[in-house]
């Protein structure tokens, strides 16, 4: 070891030593208060506090910090050393910080700088504060055992680059099932992403593996802590895809110690708020209509019923539709329960428009109707003799009930219901309204709803109408949002998110280059950025991919630019090289033998992930088959999966979006399962760009236009 590295593990052992010790002096004294049962409230604040500071420090217990930033504030006399870690700790008696929460607003230096010798400063809750940076640290502590102390900046020595060593030491890790934590090495353009204001629409457009979902994860957690008085970890939520990439994604906020965010996908949360009224057609079956392959494939433009159920149009469509139900609903005739008694349509067009005109339908409706059976009681009060009293109120309460009867109250479903149904095609809609929707989508829709049974893309607009109906109640909104993969979601989708969503409060991410649910998804993010108010929104760009090698990037940029006819964005890599990527050519009789003996062969390797990726369902079911039946132990992935389970697996590569794993054997790139279309383009660039350490392309048949021609040193054959 050379003196200066022997020199600053020796400084950092000493260090460590201290902080345990007093992390095991504070846990100690913690330990010998009992905890508090009674009911003052103010002993039971104090006994939260011990119990959330026990918590922290057991955090800290195993793993105190992994950074160290040495800043010298302008006008101090020397630089102090700040250690930054996944929890702050405070030294007990003087209240001096012993490890500084990587959310604080000064441990933002240690991610915001890039090098060189300027002065740079830091956003405080007291106003900008500025100094100078004398040494940037990474230590690596596992189970309290100092492994690794790299130093990436040294004002005073000669490493005055920012040669990010011990981000390639991370990124070189292999991965098991589960994404992680990346507090020791968040990026500067991240950073910004993380820490940017609350009260925004963010749109953030990043390449594949450019750290999309980790980002909105800690920028979760960054929100807590910054706006711990303004937002609650249960009234936060993240949508993304589907329940396996929740699972797969679950370990991340536990890791960076915040719990009770919703994570969920829209059709689980709509489903839950339409109180189960109606199902989901079996998305399966969607998912095998759009990729399949060969001439009858559909092609994903803007016919596709998605497309259209998710427009902002169709949403002011089902505006005016409720505006009809709105003005036409409420009874033209006077409420006459008895000869001589009356209440005038016109009384009760008032209550109706003008006293509840700011509640939702559905509550205006119940309102009125409960006012008028009052006022029957009142009429009823007036009249003494006995049996005209009982006449006139069974008479009365029949005719109240014929009222009630004329005045049509629905459910979103059997509003949306009324909707598509030709025979009545009058009730709520316009002629003109009518005819906008395309003859085929109506007949379709009617089918289905007969069979209480939607499409995903019908349930923002059952949601829309419930919002109309019985509004969005205080416990249905959010202080923030997350869309994850949102190039799959509908401007429809996002401004009913928006309706639940208090201030505009979003981080909303996604990649068009894998925009391959593009019969429902957006085609550019200005769809987007028109929900919102101006000025009210900010847009990012996230061009550098952190999960692949240099080979591996290269390789799925070239695919993108042969199927698409401008990529919105190329990925540059970080400076990680491996192993060059590997088209593979076999006979048909040799595929499962030859793909056994290459599994094993990245087995014997550092390789503990691995997913053979096939273009269809079937096609994965077969391989599954055979590679059991020839004693390889495999998971299938199929759509509707809940967890990931790791080791190897077999996934359709629609299904593998917003994984990865170290090895990718995409199975079948020929002309037929992969031919050059923006679509298979986008469906191949998603499966390369899956892989860490390894990417092999295999086909029997011809291979690919999308791959044919792709030369360079990245690339073997
Ligand atoms: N700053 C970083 N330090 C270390 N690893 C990082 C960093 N940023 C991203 N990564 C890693 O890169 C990989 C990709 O991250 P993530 O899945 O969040 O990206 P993404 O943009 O959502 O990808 P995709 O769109 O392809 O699904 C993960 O393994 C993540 O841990």
């Amino acid at each position: 070891m050379e003196i200066s590295v022997q020199n600053a593990y020796d400084e950092e052992m000493k260090r460590l030593e201290d902080t345990f010790t007093e992390i095991n002096r504070q846990l100690a004294e913690l330990k010998n208060i009992p905890p508090y049962t009674g009911h003052d409230h103010t002993e039971q604040v104090l006994d939260s506090i011990r119990d959330s500071r026990r918590r922290s420090l057991a955090v800290a217990q195993t793993e105190p910090y992994f950074g160290r930033l040495d800043f010298q504030e302008a006008g101090q006399e020397q630089p102090t050393p700040l250690y930054i870690g996944k929890v702050g700790v405070e030294k007990d008696t003087t209240l001096q910080l012993l490890v500084v929460d990587w959310r604080a607003p000064v441990a933002s230096l240690f991610y915001s700088y890039t090098g060189g010798l300027d002065p740079v400063e830091y956003d405080s809750p007291d106003g900008l504060v500025a100094g100078l940076v004398y040494l940037k640290r990474n230590l690596v502590i596992r189970k309290q055992i100092l492994q690794r102390v790299v130093d990436t900046f040294d004002r005073t020595g000669n490493n005055m680059a920012v040669t990010d060593e011990f981000l390639l030491y991370r990124l070189g890790e292999n991965k098991d099932n589960k994404l992680r934590d990346i507090v020791s090495t968040i990026q500067s353009e991240q950073d910004s992403i993380i820490r940017a204001v609350k009260n925004s629409a963010m749109l953030i457009q990043g390449v594949a593996g450019s750290g999309k979902t980790t980002v909105a994860l800690h920028r979760l957690a960054y929100l807590l802590y910054q706006y711990r008085d303004q937002v609650r970890a249960e009234r936060m939520i993240i949508f993304a895809p589907n329940r396996m990439f929740l699972d797969y994604i679950s370990g991340v906020l536990p890791e960076l110690g915040v719990g009770d965010i919703q994570q969920t996908t829209f059709a689980d949360w709509a489903l839950e708020l339409l109180e189960q009224e109606v199902k989901l057609v079996d998305p399966v079956e969607q998912l095998r209509y759009w990729f399949q392959t060969g001439p009858a494939r559909p092609i994903m433009d803007d016919s596709a019923a998605g497309r259209f159920k998710g427009s902002v149009r169709f949403m002011q469509w089902l505006e005016q539709a409720i505006g009809q139900y709105e003005a036409s609903a409420a009874p033209k005739t006077d409420f006459s329960p008895w000869a001589g008694a009356k209440l005038s349509q016109q009384t009760m067009q008032e209550w109706y428009d003008v006293e509840y005109r700011f509640e939702p339908l559905m509550k205006r409706r119940d309102r009125v109707l409960a006012r008028v059976k009052r006022w029957l009681e009142m009429e009823l009060d007036k009249v003494w003799e006995t049996s005209l009293k009982k006449d006139y109120k069974k008479n009365g309460s029949a005719r109240l009930r014929e009222f009630t009867k004329s005045w049509m109250g629905y459910t979103p479903f059997s509003f949306y219901k009324e909707l598509f149904q030709t025979a009545s095609k009058a009730k709520f809609l316009t002629a003109e309204l009518y005819n906008e929707i395309p003859q085929e989508l109506l007949a379709s829709t009617e089918a289905l709803l007969k069979k209480k049974r939607v499409m995903p893309e019908d349930l923002a607009a059952l949601l829309y109408i419930r919002s109309k109906f019985v509004g969005i109640h205080g416990d249905l909104t959010f202080d923030h949002t997350v869309i994850d993969e949102a190039q799959d979601f509908s401007p429809f989708q996002v401004a009913l998110l928006n309706l639940h969503t208090r201030n505009q409060s979003f981080t909303i991410l996604g990649d068009l280059s894998q925009g391959i649910h593009a019969y429902m998804g957006i085609r550019k993010w200005e769809e987007f950025t028109a929900l919102f108010e101006e000025g009210k929104t900010a847009y990012f760009q996230l061009n550098r991919s952190y999960r692949s090698t240099l080979e591996i990037i290269y390789f799925a940029n070239e695919v993108l630019k042969l199927g698409l006819e401008q990529p919105v964005a190329l990925a540059v890599p970080v400076f990680r090289s491996g192993d060059a990527v590997n088209i593979v050519q076999v006979e048909e009789a040799a595929l499962i033998p030859s793909l056994i003996a290459a599994i094993h062969k990245l087995q014997t390797g550092d390789i503990t992930t691995v997913a053979v990726l096939a273009r269809t369902e079937a096609r994965s079911e077969a391989l599954f088959k055979q590679l059991n039946a020839a004693g390889l132990p495999v998971n299938l992935i199929s759509a509707g999966q809940q967890h990931y389970e790791g080791g190897i697996s077999i996934v359709p590569t629609f299904m593998s979006k917003g994984l990865e794993f170290d090895a990718v054997m995409i199975m079948d790139v020929d002309g037929l399962n992969y031919p050059a279309t923006e679509q298979d383009a986008k469906l191949l660039y998603v499966g390369c760009t899956r892989a860490l350490h390894s990417l092999q392309l295999w086909h029997t048949a011809t291979a690919s236009p999308l791959i044919e021609t792709i030369q360079g040193d990245f690339v073997v054959r």
